[in-house]
């Protein structure tokens, strides 16, 4: 199994309180499959992502990655799963500025030891970035600039690829270009999906949907 979640719980000290968001979330994803996860604002997505990531820790319950438990981890190698299995994709693209958009393309794989040209000449292609290979992300299109940020996630060819709201700056027609791609690109890494998404219509493109709802999975 690619991931596993058990009971997973979080809560965070709000104005004095505690508000539960997670309260107890389970559920399993194969390798290869595409996972869409909707639910109203504020009710516990990205956390979970955040979790699974292994970029915030559970109050409880248990995530493994590719079998691997990833409470009891230290910092470096939790470092580590998320370079050599994970990919991650931002609302808001988190491009390095300094950086042209060859050199943002190749940097996590570079980082990971995982570079292989041939694999980022092909993404690039369909990509449709080759022309702007030596600018910065500055003087892209958002959707460009999206783009980008997907390449260089799946430069590294990720086991899981997980991804929030990635065309929630765009508009819709860019948007569902940009998924588009994205899906068939997971698909040929064949890597597993989580796509955080408000829109039904892109939930409906993936194998699977979970309801986050109350802090549980419908
Ligand atoms: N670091 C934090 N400290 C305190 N509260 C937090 C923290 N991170 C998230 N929360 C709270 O946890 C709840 C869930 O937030 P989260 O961002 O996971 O929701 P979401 O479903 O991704 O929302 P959206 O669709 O609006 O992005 C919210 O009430 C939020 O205020």
């Amino acid at each position: 199994m690619l991931l596993t979640l058990r009971d997973v719980r979080k809560s965070y000290n709000t104005e004095g309180s505690r508000v539960g968001v997670l309260k107890g979330v389970s559920f399993e994803l194969d390798a290869g499959q595409h996972l869409a996860l909707t639910g109203e604002s504020g009710s516990g997505k990205s956390t979970l992502l955040h979790l699974i990531a292994g970029l915030d820790m559970p109050d409880g319950g248990q995530i493994r990655v590719s079998g691997a438990d990833l409470a009891g981890m230290t910092d470096a190698q939790l470092a580590a799963v998320r370079r050599g299995k994970i990919g991650l994709v931002f609302q808001q693209f988190n491009l390095i500025p300094s950086m042209t958009v060859a050199q943002n393309l190749a940097f996590h794989a570079r980082l990971a030891g995982k570079l292989d040209e041939d694999w980022n000449a092909e993404l690039t292609e369909r990509l449709g970035l080759a022309a702007c290979l030596n600018r910065y992300p500055e003087q892209l299109s958002g959707g460009q600039q999206q783009r980008v940020a997907i390449g260089r996630t799946l430069a590294a060819k990720p086991d899981l690829i997980l991804a929030d709201e990635p065309t929630g700056n765009l508009d819709e027609d860019t948007g569902d270009v940009v998924i588009e791609l994205m899906l068939q690109l997971v698909s040929d890494v064949k890597a597993g999906f989580i796509l955080v998404t408000h829109s039904t219509k892109l939930a409906g493109l993936l194998h699977r949907r979970l309801h986050l709802t109350h802090g549980l999975l419908q």
